[in-house]
């Protein structure tokens, strides 16, 4: 089976989270089941930096007003297509920011061509070659089921992974007559939205099938309080609506070889830890103490519960445990952690911008990783830490919820519990959890335990990758009916 991927940022090439891993990671576990998947990405400075001896397979003379090819080239066992349309992606800054931070103000634009590329690639080939279904990713290729819909060629079966809801590509009516789509596009079954233009609900409307990435998220999105106005939309189409938990390269996360540690280890060699942990703090100015190393890895937002987390950061010091915070985001949460490490030195201290090779060395060196989330699709860190035996730390909501064993009294005595999860979501109840794992972190034999069961877990892309490709010959199915 064939399938055309459509992503606007793919591992190793660009990432700004985690839609980038599973873009990555998903076409190398679908390979195992018999489905190639070739990707579609935009080609952003850095991705043409990277790319090697590319083929151009494809052009474009007026994608939306601009000119672009597509080129065919392989990278670190992806198949990719990479749309080089210099107009649209050749410029500073990241995938959907400028350099001052604020979204490139033609990012309507720009995915609604990496749309319109998807679509057409899809419905015509490209090179020679066809594919079987097209899945989509988020906002910036939600449009892909749309163009399909709204053209006179063949529609491919298509399917539309949500990973974040939050982000839905929301724009004013003016750019309809922009998109190239029929005026009969603009209607309730088609791209409008609350009056305006609505990327994510069009691909939503359009798509053969919807997934997310848990069983509980797919749930959760159908209520008022995580749909983010899409729950009645979602709810009409509940029927085709399907929740896939995530997996994670266990090759590029794999503390056995990861390059970026200090030391090396496995579940049987835990003791290898302490020469991380010892990096960690000579890396964040901590205290080296036997006391207990949390961390964070995350985007410093709302979402990610970091203003709880910023009021029960005193508490956690007060409870003996030591704190180190990678990330970036909203200024203030950044500045409420550099409080807190000035408040608390050697004890609290935050790194604030991207760094891949130090996300692995937190995930190796720090004994819990704290995820306060309020609301999460699948995350990924939580299943970097079980894989890494660092205790993830995880509010009951979403994927968080799917993939962490609670270390209740039951979960403890059936030797099943693999970290702490706390909920109703609150500062309170975050404060409490934190002070429940650095109790459990001093009965070194059940933390001990915590850690080895976590790593037991098969956090792969295994199982999934398999439901991945089921999903895709059911629609396929669809369409020969
Ligand atoms: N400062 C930093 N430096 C280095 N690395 C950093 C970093 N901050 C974050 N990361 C990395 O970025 C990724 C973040 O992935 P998540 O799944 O946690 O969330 P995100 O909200 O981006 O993804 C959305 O999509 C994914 C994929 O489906 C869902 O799991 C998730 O719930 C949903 O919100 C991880 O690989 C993490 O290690």
């Amino acid at each position: 089976m064939e399938v055309l991927s459509v992503a606007s940022e793919v591992y190793p090439l660009v990432k700004t989270g985690g839609l980038a891993d599973v873009a990555g990671a998903l076409p190398l576990a679908l390979k195992q089941n018999g489905v190639s998947v070739r990707t579609l990405m935009p080609g952003y400075p850095a991705v043409m930096r990277a790319i090697n001896n590319p083929k151009v397979v494809g052009s474009f003379d007026d994608l939306l007003g601009a000119k672009a090819d597509v080129l065919a080239v392989e990278h670190q066992g992806l198949d990719l297509l990479v749309l080089d349309a210099p107009a649209l992606f050749d410029r500073p800054g990241g995938p959907y920011l400028d350099t001052n931070g604020k979204d490139h103000a033609d990012n309507w634009l720009r995915f609604a061509a990496l749309s319109k590329a998807g679509a057409q690639t899809a419905q015509d080939g490209i090179g020679g070659w066809r594919p079987d279904i097209v899945h989509v990713h988020d906002w910036q290729a939600a449009m892909v089921p749309a163009y399909m819909r709204f053209s006179d060629a063949r529609e491919v079966p298509s399917l539309i992974t949500i990973h974040n809801i939050a982000f839905q590509g929301q724009y004013g009516a003016e750019i309809f007559p922009d998109l190239d789509l029929p005026q009969h596009a603009f209607g309730i079954d088609g791209v409008e939205y609350f009056g305006g233009v609505g990327y994510l609900k069009a691909g939503l409307q359009a798509s053969w099938a919807i997934s997310t990435v848990s069983p509980s998220y797919a749930e959760e999105i159908l209520t008022p309080e995580f749909g983010m106005g899409l729950e009645g939309l979602l709810s009409h189409r509940a029927g085709d609506l399907h929740g896939i938990v995530n997996g994670i390269d266990d090759a590029v996360w794999d503390p056995a070889t990861d390059r970026n540690l200090r030391a090396n280890y496995t579940a049987t060699t835990l003791k290898n830890r302490a020469a991380n942990k010892i990096a960690l703090a000579e890396r964040f100015g901590l205290d080296r103490d036997r006391a207990p190393l949390f961390c964070v890895v995350s985007r410093l937002t709302w979402q990610k519960g970091m203003d709880l987390l910023a009021k029960a950061v005193d508490d956690l010091v007060d409870a003996g445990a030591k704190l180190a915070i990678l990330g970036s985001g909203d200024a203030a949460l950044e500045q409420a952690f550099q409080a807190a490490a000035a408040r608390h030195p050697g004890r609290v201290s935050l790194v604030t911008g991207y760094d891949e090779p130090l996300s692995h060395l937190m995930q190796a060196g720090s004994d819990a990783i704290i995820i306060p989330s309020r609301f999460e699709p699948c995350g990924l860190t939580q299943l970097y830490g079980l894989r890494y035996g660092c205790v993830p730390i995880v509010a009951r909501t979403g994927g968080l919820n799917d993939t962490v064993i609670d270390a209740s009294h039951a979960g403890l005595a059936a030797g099943a519990a693999t970290g702490v999860a706390f909920g109703p979501i609150t500062a309170m109840n975050l404060r409490r959890a934190l002070r429940r794992a650095v109790t459990l972190y001093g009965e070194s034999k059940t933390w001990t335990a915590l850690q080895k069961q976590g790593m037991k877990t098969d956090v792969s892309w295994m199982k999934s990758a398999a439901l991945y490709a089921n999903l895709y010959k059911t629609l396929l199915a669809k369409k020969g009916s």
